[in-house]
């Protein structure tokens, strides 16, 4: 923090966050960038793409790198930007325990020595509605006997299933643990592969993809005679703005890996 004198004495200044957005042309990135540029406390001070470096940017006034690029690419993007010197913020799906788990090693090996921790967050979905889904999902989970979920997005979202119906079966199945729920009714004989979707953890994960559709999800737990259907829809790249600007915010004052956005919010 900077201070200035003014007719009323010395106030403080409070300087903008520098953001590098990494994936800057793609569908997110340039979304991303549109939202920095409109914050007052936020300054877009790097748009990055495939092919440009990331060694340089601490140079340029970045501390917090946004990342929303392709799941090939994330995980060195993120180890790329704790090495320059910038907290990150990553939206970018297709992370694994492994590779979180070197993104932890990571940084707290870089925390160790230094006075001001570097923090990564990493969410599969930065959309109020989808972290309320998930949560709702996972809390819900152990009273229904079947839990299944269905993700539908647009046609050129390059990994299925999406990181968000990942991390969803992945709490629902966590639920149903916990409260010692066994399988989830299945007597189906496939005639065809995939006819079930795939299986995370024992739940059942189906993908759509359908021209006009932005970013959707449906969980569905049934019991004998009810069902619960918990519904988000992301009709436009906006609903992932308060989030991902509330994460750019917030990742300094957290130090080491958050993964998910509910990690940050009182729910
Ligand atoms: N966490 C969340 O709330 C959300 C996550 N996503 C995820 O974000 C990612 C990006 O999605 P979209 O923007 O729709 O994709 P996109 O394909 O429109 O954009 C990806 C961009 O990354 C660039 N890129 C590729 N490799 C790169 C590299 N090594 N370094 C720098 N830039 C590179 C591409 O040139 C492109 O401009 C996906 O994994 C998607 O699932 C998308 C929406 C919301
Ligand atoms: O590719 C997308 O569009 C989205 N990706 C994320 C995911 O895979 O969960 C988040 C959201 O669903 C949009």
């Amino acid at each position: 923090m900077t201070t200035r004198l003014s007719a009323l004495g010395t106030v403080p200044v409070v300087s903008a966050i520098g953001v590098a957005v990494v994936g800057a042309a793609g569908r997110m990135g340039s979304t991303v960038c549109e939202a920095v540029e409109a914050a007052d406390d936020l300054e877009l001070v790097a748009r990055v793409d495939a092919e440009d470096d990331v060694a340089g940017l601490a140079a340029v006034g970045a501390s917090v790198g946004v990342d929303f690029t392709v799941p090939a690419a994330v995980e060195d993007n993120v180890h790329a930007l704790l090495d320059a010197g910038l907290h990150a913020v990553v939206g970018t799906t297709g992370w694994t325990e492994e590779s979180l788990g070197r993104v932890r090693d990571h940084v707290e090996r870089l925390n160790a020595e230094r006075s001001d921790g570097l923090g990564v967050v990493i969410a599969p979905n930065f959309a109020l509605s989808a972290v309320l889904a998930m949560r709702f999902a996972a809390q819900a989970a152990r009273y229904f006997e079947s839990a299944e979920v269905v993700e539908l997005h647009h046609p050129n979202k390059v990994d299925a299933p999406s990181g968000t119906a990942l991390a969803t079966a992945r709490h629902i199945a966590g639920a149903r643990r916990d409260a010692g729920r066994g399988d989830v009714p299945d007597a189906t004989e496939t005639q065809i592969d995939g006819a079930r979707g795939a299986v995370v953890d024992g739940v059942h994960v189906h993908a759509v993809r359908l021209r006009g559709l932005v970013a959707h999800e449906e969980i569905l737990l049934g019991n004998p005679g009810e069902q619960l259907t918990i519904r988000t829809d992301s009709f436009d790249r906006v609903s992932f703005m308060p989030g991902v600007l509330l994460a750019v915010r917030e990742v300094a004052r957290r130090p080491g890996l958050t993964v998910g956005l509910d990690q940050m919010l009182d729910l």
